[in-house]
C-alpha cells in the first residue's frame, strides 16, 4: 500500500480537507477531486457512510440507516447519485422497487405506493373518491416542482455566477423554484384537499421522510420526494446501501483524493478568524485552504448542549445561534436489524412498510414504526433461507439519559420487544423467526454515528417559510463550510448529495476551479 501522504506544514496545506464521509462528505470530496482539488478526508469511524453505510454481522449485511434511496435514476438533474458515482467513473446497479412504501395506517387505512405515478393516483382516488380532483391538483403540483429541479444542473445558489447562468438556461424553471421556496406542504393540500382524513394521509406522507407533518414540511423537498419515486423510482443499491459510499471513496482515490478512517477530528484551528485546518484526537494537526464539516451545525459549532463542538464560542458565529432558535434536532430513532427465517415474510411483500396505529400518535415517542426488508429486492444480503427486517421508529435521546447500565439494557430489550408485537400485525410470527437480533437506541446512533443526540436531523422549531431559512454551506467562519443534512435542503440521502454538489461547486468558486460551463 502507498504511504498515505500528509503534510503538518502549514506552506504544503491540502486544498480541502473534509470532516466526516457521510454522502454529503464524500459528494462534496469527490467532486472536489474531480476539479483537481487535492482532497483528504478524515473519517472517525471504520468504515465510509454515516448514516449510509452498511455494517456485517453473521452473514447479513445490514443497513445503518433506512434503504429507500431516491436519486437513482437515470434522466434528468434530480439523479444526484447516479451523477455524482458517475463522474467519478463509478455506477451502482440497482434494483428497482415496485413501490415506495406500503402504508398501514388507522381506521383500515392500507395503501401501497406504486412505482407508476397513475397507479398511486387512482388507488389513492378508490379509497377518496370524493376528493378525485383535490388528490390530482395536489399531486400534479408535486410534479410542477419536481420538473423545475430537473431542468438545471443542480448547483450551489449561492454562487452569483451560478445563479446567472442557470436562469439564462432555464428562466420559467427558476422562477419556479424561487415561488415555491418559502411554501410549506400543508397549505398547498389544504388548498386543494379538505377530507381530515386525507389530510392526515399528507401528514404522514410528508412524515415518513421529513419527520414533520406537512404543515412544517417545505414544498421543495415535497416535490422531491412525491415524483421522483415515480420519475426515477425507488432503486436498491446492489450488495446494501453501503456501496454507494464505498464507490464514491474509489472514485476519489482514483482522482488523487484520500480518506483515513479512526481519524476523529478535535478542533477546527483558527488564524486571524479563519479556519486554516483542523487537530486530531492524537493531537496531530493538518492544514488546509478550506476546511468542510459533514458533523452537524450542533457538533461543528458551540451553543447550548453541543459538548466538545469543533468551534469554541468565542468563534461561533452569531448566525448558528439564529439557526440554533429556527430548528431543533428531530428525535432519534430505535433501531433492530433481524436476522429472520423466510417463514416470517409473507410471499409478495413489499419492501419498505409504515405501521401507524392511531393518528394521535404521530409524533410521538416510538409512534410511527417503519420497517425496511432489503432482501425482497436483494437476497444477497443474507444467509440462504433468511430475510433482513430492519426496523426503526422515532425516539428522542431524553428517553434513554441518566438511566443505569441495568436499567438501560432492560429497557432497550422491552422496548425492542414492543416493536417486534407491533411488527407481527403485517409479519405474523415474526418474533419465532429471528435468529439475529441487534438493537440500537439513540445513544447507539450518537456514539456511531457522532451526531448530535443521534439526531435524524434539524426540524423546524415552528412554523418557518419552506426551505428559505435553512443555511447553505458558507459559514460566518472564512475558510469553514458545512455540508450535510444540517444545510438547504435538510435530511434525505438525495438532499445532503445535493448539498455535497453545491458545496463543492461553491469552493470551487471560491478557489477558482470551477469549469466554465455548467454540466450536460
Ligand atoms: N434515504 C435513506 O434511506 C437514508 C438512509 C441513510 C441515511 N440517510 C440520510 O443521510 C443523511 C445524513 O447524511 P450526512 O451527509 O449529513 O452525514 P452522516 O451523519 O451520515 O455522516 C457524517 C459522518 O461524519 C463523521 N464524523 C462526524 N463528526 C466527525 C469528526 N469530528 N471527525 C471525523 N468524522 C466525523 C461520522 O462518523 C459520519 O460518518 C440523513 O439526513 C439521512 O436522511 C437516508
Ligand atoms: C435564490 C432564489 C431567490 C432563487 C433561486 C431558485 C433556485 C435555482 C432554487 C433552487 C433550489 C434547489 C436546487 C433545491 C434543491 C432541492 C433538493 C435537491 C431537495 C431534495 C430533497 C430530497 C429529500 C427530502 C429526500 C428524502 C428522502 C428520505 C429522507 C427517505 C427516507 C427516510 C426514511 C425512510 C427515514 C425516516 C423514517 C421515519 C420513521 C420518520
Amino acid at each position: 500500500m502507498e504511504p498515505i501522504r500528509i503534510e503538518k506544514d502549514a506552506t504544503q496545506p491540502w486544498d480541502a480537507v473534509v470532516i466526516g464521509s457521510g454522502i454529503g462528505g464524500l459528494v462534496t470530496a469527490s467532486q472536489l477531486a474531480v476539479k483537481g482539488a487535492k482532497v483528504l478526508v478524515l473519517e472517525s469511524y471504520t468504515i465510509p457512510g454515516g448514516s449510509s453505510g452498511s455494517f456485517q454481522r453473521e452473514g447479513y449485511t445490514f443497513d445503518v440507516g433506512a434503504s429507500m434511496i431516491f436519486g437513482f435514476g437515470e434522466k434528468g438533474y434530480t439523479n444526484l447519485l447516479t451523477r455524482a458515482l458517475a463522474d467519478v467513473g463509478e455506477h451502482c446497479d440497482t434494483l428497482p422497487d415496485p413501490a415506495q412504501l406500503a402504508y398501514h395506517l388507522p381506521g383500515g387505512l392500507e395503501l401501497a405506493v406504486d412505482r407508476k405515478y397513475e397507479q398511486f393516483i387512482a388507488d389513492l382516488t378508490a379509497r377518496f373518491p370524493h376528493e378525485a380532483k383535490g388528490i390530482r391538483h395536489f399531486y400534479d403540483i408535486c410534479w410542477q416542482v419536481f420538473n423545475c429541479l430537473d431542468a438545471m444542473p443542480l448547483l450551489s445558489i449561492e454562487d452569483p455566477t451560478y445563479l446567472a447562468k442557470v436562469f439564462f438556461k432555464s428562466p420559467l424553471a427558476c422562477l419556479g423554484l424561487a415561488r415555491w421556496l418559502p411554501v410549506n406542504v400543508g397549505d398547498v393540500a389544504r388548498r386543494h384537499i379538505k377530507d381530515p382524513e386525507l389530510l392526515r394521509f399528507i401528514d404522514i406522507e410528508c412524515f415518513c421522510w421529513s419527520v414533520m407533518p406537512a404543515d412544517l414540511t417545505p414544498m421543495i423537498n415535497a416535490g422531491m420526494v412525491f415524483s421522483d419515486r415515480h420519475a426515477g423510482g425507488i432503486n436498491y443499491p446492489k450488495g446494501g446501501v453501503g456501496v454507494i459510499a464505498q464507490k464514491l471513496v474509489k472514485g476519489m482515490q482514483r482522482h488523487g483524493g484520500e480518506i483515513r478512517y479512526k481519524a476523529r477530528v478535535t478542533r477546527v484551528v483558527l488564524k486571524d478568524n479563519r479556519a486554516v485546518g483542523v487537530q486530531l484526537a492524537n493531537g496531530e494537526i493538518i492544514h488546509a485552504r478550506r476546511v468542510i464539516s459533514n458533523a452537524t451545525r450542533w457538533d461543528t459549532f458551540s451553543g447550548e448542549g453541543s459538548k466538545q463542538a469543533l468551534v469554541d464560542a468565542e468563534h461561533t458565529p452569531a448566525a448558528e445561534q439564529t439557526w440554533r432558535r429556527r430548528y431543533v434536532p428531530s428525535p432519534s430513532f430505535l433501531s433492530l436489524h433481524l436476522g429472520v427465517r423466510n417463514e416470517a415474510i409473507p410471499a409478495n411483500s413489499h419492501c419498505h412498510h409504515l405501521l401507524l396505529e392511531s393518528w394521535d400518535e404521530m409524533e410521538s415517542e416510538q409512534g410511527v414504526a417503519f420497517v425496511s426488508m432489503p432482501t425482497l429486492l436483494d437476497p444477497s444480503l443474507s444467509p440462504e433461507g433468511h430475510h433482513i427486517v430492519h426496523a426503526f421508529t422515532p425516539s428522542s435521546m431524553q428517553a434513554w439519559q441518566d438511566l443505569s447500565p441495568a436499567t438501560y439494557n432492560s429497557k432497550k430489550q422491552a422496548d425492542a420487544d414492543r416493536l417486534i408485537r407491533k411488527l407481527e400485525k403485517i409479519l405474523p410470527g415474526l418474533s419465532q423467526a429471528i435468529v439475529h437480533r441487534e438493537v440500537g437506541t439513540p445513544r447507539s446512533h450518537r456514539r456511531f454515528l457522532g451526531r448530535f443526540q443521534g439526531s435524524y436531523g434539524p426540524i423546524p422549531s415552528s412554523r418557518l417559510p419552506g426551505l428559505l431559512t435553512m443555511p447553505f454551506n458558507r459559514t460566518g467562519l472564512k475558510g469553514l463550510y458545512c455540508v450535510g443534512d444540517s444545510c438547504f435542503p435538510g435530511q434525505g440521502l438525495n438532499a445532503v448529495a445535493f448539498s455535497g454538489f453545491a458545496c463543492s461547486h461553491l469552493i470551487g468558486a471560491d478557489l477558482g476551479i470551477n469549469p466554465w460551463a455548467l454540466p450536460n
